[in-house]
């Protein structure tokens, strides 16, 4: 199929509602991009003759294809990169606490295997199903490539309501599940390697881990069958607040970018804006402690079951404390309960950023036009269509785009992931020898002026080697700003203005479709 023909906006034609199926709107933002980028590698396929006589062989042949031709071997690859590779759905029994048993459905998607293993989480939720589970597969793909983390795109979920069940039925769930990932093939450290997601975290992924250990014993690397685990399970520090501290770094750096600040009406620096967080769960309670942490306010918080507004800040410390001791953000006394259907939608409210940090499909074209904020943070994956976000982008609004913006998550999961196969912790080598080695120059300098240098009290403190803490945040910290300006770039060198959304992905198609045409296929 021709590309131009299969890239049809599918959300444009079946969003009559603007509630377009989660996969098809994904497939949208990819076929857009994917469109645009097409028109410059033909473009770019008009190479000058160079002197390295390998490359000026290659440019002679392609020079002697047709535009056409070209367009066809461009497809060829594009087609291939845009579907799911294969897919897992299964139903398992488990028993319940009170000696029933109850019937679960499970799925895996494995979107991509341009790089192995595939990765992504795993949600509970009593929506989950296929559709849902590609598209955040396919996310996956993008938002790897984007971050350059090697790894393809997976994603796994359970129809389940984790409310309902007790610790111990949870534990035979992911257990039950878990066998099933391992007998058809779709669980390993070499194959695809679940992490948490939504009303998932540690526990699950610790779960997981041993069960995938009991079922092969004599696997050497089986921790690194997931990641997301405590640290005693082979975690690393610092991966659960990873993505909430990655949202930080990218909504940092856009929000020191001048030309962009400009763009959107707003002064640079996170110090003094105000924000309404949307989700208060992993991913949005951690954004706001690193907003807060750099100057920023929080001035709503938005769940399911109710909303908060404080126009002089929320602490979001003590809401954190309310929620853990009550289940719900609901009667803090720290700020109004916001009344929704006598003031309206309180993501609506003017701010300047609002964190979308929940689940997806919560911006659509009905409401986008009522967004105030000139900043969204989309903590979430795939929390505003593709006709919402035509119109946040006319409006002058910053999208800055999940693929991107919760890149975090998985960034430290890789570290995870290396830090298991390696079979030592970050730091532990080179602890000692840093320290031994910055005595080594004090000493140095101190002879050669004739007098004893001690170190200040700062120095001190990081005299000895990086601790693994030190480590992930710093890895994360270069791999956030390096795929940031790296979109930037994208946005500049295709002129997209405020689309950072169509940058973001521009780059990572571009990532997969150059793995995909130089690994070639027979
Ligand atoms: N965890 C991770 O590392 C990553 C997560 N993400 C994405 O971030 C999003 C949130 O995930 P995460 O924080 O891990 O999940 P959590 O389960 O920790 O938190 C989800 C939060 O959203 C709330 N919530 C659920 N539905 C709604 C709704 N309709 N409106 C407002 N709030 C709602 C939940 O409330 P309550 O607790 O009361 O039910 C909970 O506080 C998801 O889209 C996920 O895919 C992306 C990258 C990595
Ligand atoms: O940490 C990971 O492997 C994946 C996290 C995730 O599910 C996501 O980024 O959406």
């Amino acid at each position: 199929m021709k590309l131009s023909q299969t890239f049809i906006r599918a959300a444009s034609t079946s969003a009559k509602a603007d509630n377009p199926k989660f996969y098809a709107m994904v497939l949208d933002f990819t076929r857009a991009s994917a469109n645009i980028l097409e028109t410059k590698l033909i473009d770019d396929s008009q190479i000058k003759i160079g002197y390295d006589n390998a490359a000026r062989s290659a440019q002679h042949e392609a020079l002697k294809r047709t535009a056409v031709q070209k367009k066809n071997d461009i497809n060829g690859i594009f087609n291939h990169m845009m579907p799911c590779n294969t897919v897992l759905e299964t139903s398992f029994r488990v028993r319940m606490d009170d000696g029933s048993s109850q019937v679960f459905s499970g799925y895996r998607a494995q979107h991509s295997h341009h790089r192995l293993p595939t990765k992504g989480g795993m949600r509970y939720a009593p929506d989950v199903d296929m559709d849902e589970v590609k598209a955040l597969a396919a996310l996956m793909t993008w938002k790897c490539s984007v971050a350059n983390v090697p790894f393809g795109g997976a994603k796994a979920g359970i129809t389940c309501d984790t409310k309902k069940y007790s610790k111990n039925e949870l534990e035979r769930i992911t257990r039950a599940f878990t066998q099933q990932l391992t007998k058809h093939g779709f669980l390993g450290p070499s194959i695809d390697v679940p992490a948490p997601d939504m009303y998932t975290g540690e526990q699950e992924m610790a779960w997981m881990a041993n069960e995938y250990q009991r079922l092969n014993p004599t696997e050497l690397n089986a921790s690194g069958c997931v990641t997301g685990k405590p640290i005693s399970q082979g975690g690393v520090h610092g991966r659960v607040s990873a993505t909430g501290r990655g949202v930080y770094h990218g909504v940092d750096l856009f929000c020191n970018s001048k030309k962009y600040m400009d763009m959107v009406g707003l002064t640079t620096g996170l110090e003094g804006k105000t924000y309404v967080m949307q989700g208060f769960g992993n991913v949005g309670f951690h954004s706001s402690r690193y907003f807060n942490r750099h100057g920023a306010k929080c001035i709503g918080v938005v769940e399911w079951d109710g909303c908060l507004f404080n126009e002089n800040g929320i602490d979001i410390y003590a809401l954190d404390e309310h929620k853990m001791k009550t289940g719900s953000i609901t009667g803090f006394s720290g700020a109004r309960a916001w009344d929704e259907s006598k003031e309206g939608s309180l993501i609506e409210v003017e701010c300047d950023i609002l964190g979308a940090c929940a689940k997806e499909k919560v911006i659509t074209a009905d409401n986008a036009g009522r967004i105030k904020a000139k900043v969204i943070a989309e903590g979430a994956n795939g929390p505003v269509t593709p006709l919402a976000h035509e119109i946040l982008v006319k409006n002058k609004c910053l999208v800055i785009p999940d693929l991107y913006l919760n890149a975090g998550g998985v960034t430290v999961s890789y570290f995870e992931w290396l830090k298991n196969l390696n079979h030592v912790s970050y730091g532990r080598l080179t602890w000692e020898f840093t320290r031994d080695q910055n005595m080594a120059i004090l000493q140095s300098v101190g002879d050669s002026i004739g007098k004893t240098v001690t170190p200040s009290a700062d120095l001190e403190k990081r005299i000895h080697g990086a601790t693994e803490k030190d480590i992930v945040h710093s890895g994360l910290a270069f791999t956030m700003k390096r795929s940031g300006v790296k979109i930037m770039e994208t946005a500049d060198e295709y002129g997209l203005g405020l689309d950072i959304r169509s940058a973001a992905y521009i780059t990572s198609i571009k990532n997969v479709y150059e793995c995909y045409k130089e690994a070639g296929f027979a």
